[in-house]
């Protein structure tokens, strides 16, 4: 049986009178991908923002790998091994591709020597080491996203939160988000990804939770998900729904 790695008993987030999470409960095991669904306003990044210390939960817990880290700060649940990506990409922009993957990489490694190891794996993984020394604000909206994900890598996370790192690619550079995405997981990393891109995720998800209004619909794998009626009407609609069956 594989242990749970993240898990959320009942968590509720609201703003005002406005209840963007309410009474969220799920678990993501060691290894999975799972994929959090639902229609724009669900509370998906609300949530994201829960569980990685951005917003402490008006009631409810989140535990990661068995220890409670309700409200905990971000560098300390990041510390841990629990580590995210922003929906609006922020790299140091003033600083170049390679010192914005060290900054990351510090905050495991006991030297700068083992740090410069470490970022420059990651640069490699993520297919920026030809432009690790180009400053951060020159690079395209892919390369940002890589960025992302490798300032993030370099903090040996044992579990990475994706927030909409596929928005705004081609079908191309979305394969290689997908590829990657596989990778991560082979090398032993569990993933939580928000996304909208069906077609991307539903294959290489073993879950897939909905949300709709802040509340969660459904939970259950790919397949059984796109026939869920609740789901469809919510978020997927007929389109996706018809073509999944064709295929
Ligand atoms: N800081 C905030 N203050 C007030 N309301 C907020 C705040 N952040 C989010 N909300 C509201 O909470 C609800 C959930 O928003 P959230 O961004 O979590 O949805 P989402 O599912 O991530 O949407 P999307 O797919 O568009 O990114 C929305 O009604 C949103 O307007």
């Amino acid at each position: 049986m594989k242990r749970p790695k993240l898990y959320l008993d009942k968590v509720t987030m609201k703003f005002g009178n406005l209840i963007a999470n309410e009474d969220v409960s799920f678990e993501v095991k060691e290894g999975e991908i799972v994929s959090l669904i639902g229609p724009n306003g669900a509370g998906k990044t609300t949530l994201f923002n829960c569980i990685t210390g951005f917003y402490k939960p008006f009631s409810g817990r989140v535990y990661f790998e068995g220890t409670e880290i309700t409200g905990w700060p971000p560098h300390k649940i990041t510390a841990l091994g629990l580590a995210r990506t922003f929906q609006i990409v922020k790299p140091l922009k003033e600083m170049t591709v390679r010192d914005n993957v060290l900054t990351g990489a510090f905050l495991k490694a006991k030297d700068r020597k083992e740090a410069e190891e470490i970022a420059d794996d990651v640069l490699k993984f993520t297919q920026l080491y030809d432009k690790r020394n180009f400053l951060a604000s020159s690079l395209t909206i892919v390369d940002k996203k890589r960025l992302e994900l490798a300032r993030i890598l370099a903090t040996k996370p044992k579990m990475v939160m994706l927030d909409e790192v596929m928005a705004g690619l081609n079908s191309t550079e979305i394969k290689q988000a997908v590829d990657i995405c596989m990778k991560l997981r082979e090398s032993g990393i569990t993933l939580l990804i928000v996304e909208h891109i069906m077609e991307a995720i539903m294959p290489i998800s073993d879950r897939v939770i909905v949300l709709n209004a802040g509340r969660k619909i459904a939970e259950g794998p790919p397949q059984e998900i796109v026939n869920n009626e609740e789901v469809i009407k919510a978020y997927l609609g007929e389109r996706y729904h018809a073509k999944s069956k064709k295929s």
